[in-house]
């Protein structure tokens, strides 16, 4: 085992949130920070191309892929959960959709503990984070704000076919929206976010714009931040107490590193619990099941996990969609050569095009994100996308604010075997109502004028012929995680309903804090990765007044 030099900061997992954190606290030039990441270099071209998404989906060089176990709510199926293994984490192999979520997702951490976490506070931190390509009101093409996250307004490459989705969104009476995470013009009797728009997306250029890029390249070179990759963090080294540093494997090779302010961990939703855990703090029965020492009983450690699922549904198209480009060899070479020389065409655009928040029958608040694409398309057995020959389309919903948790526990004490991951999904009436709901309005939007009248054919399983049994089994058997787990290191008032205090403090370890997804109280009601840059954000401000403050520990 070899001993590196000490450091001030030691930041696991260089993800959407740990490049955040590295380039917040390494700017100022006093601390000394250490970066440890899994995997390697995020230089590959399917992470750089916006639809190679497809590609590092199933790819074990910058992918975990690991397995949930089987959920009863889903049938009794094991859902495949790729997370990020690489410099970026999740944000270098994500679908670079760029949601902020809705305000009332960031006022219910505000009540449920998190204090200083609601909407008026956490949207200046978007603000501040964010630079906005887009038209302005007059149609000119700008730049909103300054931020190192690039969100750009990709309607001009998405496919004319996305202009029946808005369309529909018309039928349906849902308001215009140009932006998902714009607040509506005031007066106004829509709720924020309610509507259809065209996916703004963490691109620049016409290549994916990661947390790595956004943050940890324009922090690399400062000589007070060490990075180092392909290096696996086994446990946190706890004494008297408190986070002392880490034990890390490289290669065959063992090292322990020292820090002397504070451990941050940041290995996201599923591997923040996990390293918790194996460091001996967690719930005492798992950590004792499993021969470690306890060092901090700790019952919320791995419990609380939310995600969101959703169900697509395909149909034949009586127009040119994306298919008709990607479907075939000829156009797939074509989409790439212009991918090469121009930094354009299909190959440049993720692959949600249209998606907005709308209310199902009854809900005050959007309970449902809706996604449209101009294309159909199938995953197969290797992970790999298969794109139809044929034109199609698909419309899927998705509940926004799912109410089941389930829980992630490890599953030996060797820090190499994956977690066990129960999603325990549809576990409450209410989740089993909000997909019915869900169902219906997807049942609505598919009859919509705008889209019957570019139907063909409606492909098996047809939702039109689907009664209340009949959708929730539907959702049950077919309904798949669009990979956002959060809070499985929750923040809350105390250790009975929570791991971490509003300044992401592990409850009775000095030291420590927990700065990833897994720190949301509750699931945001759209995409996780610009509410787990925000937090990182926060965190990072609240580290550093903490520290002079000397106010390290709870
Ligand atoms: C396939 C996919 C598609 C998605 N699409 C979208 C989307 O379009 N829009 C959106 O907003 N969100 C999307 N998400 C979700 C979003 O990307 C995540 O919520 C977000 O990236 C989580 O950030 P994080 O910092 O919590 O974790 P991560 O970004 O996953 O970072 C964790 C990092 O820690 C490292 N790590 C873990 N354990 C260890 C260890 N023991 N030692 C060292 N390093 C370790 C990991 O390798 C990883 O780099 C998607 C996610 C996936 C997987």
């Amino acid at each position: 085992m070899s001993t590196s030099p000490s450091y001030d900061f030691i930041i696991v997992g260089a993800g959407s949130a740990g490049c955040v954190l590295a380039d917040k606290l390494t700017r100022c030039g006093r601390h000394k920070v250490l970066l440890i990441e899994a995997g390697g270099t995020d230089r590959r071209f399917w992470i750089k191309v916006p639809l190679g998404y497809g590609f590092t989906f199933s790819d074990p060089a910058v992918n975990w892929r690991y397995d949930a176990e089987p959920d009863p709510g889903l049938d009794g199926r094991a859902a495949y959960w790729p997370r990020g293994r690489v410099l970026g984490g999740s944000s270098s192999i994500n679908a670079m959709a760029y949601v902020r979520g809705l305000p009332h997702d960031f006022d219910d951490w505000d009540t449920a503990g998190a204090t200083g976490w609601g909407w008026d506070t956490v949207r200046q931190t978007f603000d501040a984070l964010e630079s906005n390509d887009e038209y302005d009101a007059h149609g000119r093409w700008h730049r909103r704000g300054d931020g190192p996250v690039r969100v750009t307004d990709m309607r001009d490459h998405m496919h004319p076919f996305t202009r029946h989705f808005l369309s529909a969104a018309q039928d349906m009476g849902w308001p215009a929206m140009d932006d998902m995470n714009a607040a509506p013009a005031t007066p106004s009797n829509t709720p924020p976010g309610e509507g259809l728009a065209h996916v703004r997306s963490t691109v620049k250029n016409g290549m994916r714009w990661s947390s790595a890029d956004a943050f940890l390249r324009p922090a690399k070179s400062r000589p007070n931040l060490t990075i180092v990759s392909n290096a696996h963090v086994e446990n946190i080294v706890i004494e008297n107490g408190a986070a002392t540093g880490v034990r890390y494997r490289r290669g065959q090779q063992k090292h322990h590193a020292r820090a002397q302010r504070e451990v941050l961990l940041s290995a996201g939703a599923v591997n923040s619990p996990q390293l918790l855990q194996h460091s001996g703090i967690g719930p005492a029965a798992v950590l004792q099941r499993h021969g470690i020492a306890v060092h901090n009983d700790l019952s919320q450690v791995g419990q609380g996990l939310q995600d969101h699922l959703a169900v697509s549904h395909f149909f034949w198209a009586n127009e040119p969609t994306l298919n008709a480009k990607l479907g075939n060899w000829m156009g797939q070479m074509r989409a790439g050569l212009t991918y090469i020389l121009t930094r354009r065409g299909p190959l440049a655009v993720p692959v949600n095009q249209c998606s907005g928040f709308a209310r199902t029958a009854g809900a005050d608040q959007p309970d449902v994100q809706v996604y449209c694409n101009p294309a159909s398309y199938s995953t197969q057995a290797s992970g790999k996308p298969q794109i139809d020959r044929d034109n199609g389309f698909l419309l899927c919903v998705q509940p926004c604010r799912p109410t089941s948790r389930g829980e992630i526990t490890i599953r030996s004490a060797n820090p190499n075997d994956a977690p066990l991951i129960h999603p325990n999904s549809l576990s409450t009436p209410e989740d089993r109502a909000t997909v019915l709901r869900a169902s219906h309005l997807l049942q609505s939007l598919a009859q919509t004028p705008a889209i019957t009248r570019v139907t063909r054919e409606r492909r098996d399983p047809d939702i039109m012929t689907m009664d209340d049994d009949a959708l929730l089994e539907n959702f049950r058997t077919r309904a798949g995680t669009v990979f956002h787990p959060t809070c499985t290191c929750r923040m809350g008032t105390d250790a009975t309903n929570s791991v971490l205090d509003a300044r992401l403090r592990v409850h009775g370890t000095r030291g420590l804090r927990v700065v990833d997804a897994s720190a949301f109280p509750n699931i945001t009601s759209g995409n996780t990765n610009a509410p787990t840059m925000m937090l990182a954000a926060r965190a990072a401000d609240l580290i550093l007044m903490d520290q002079t403050d000397n106010r390290t520990s709870p």
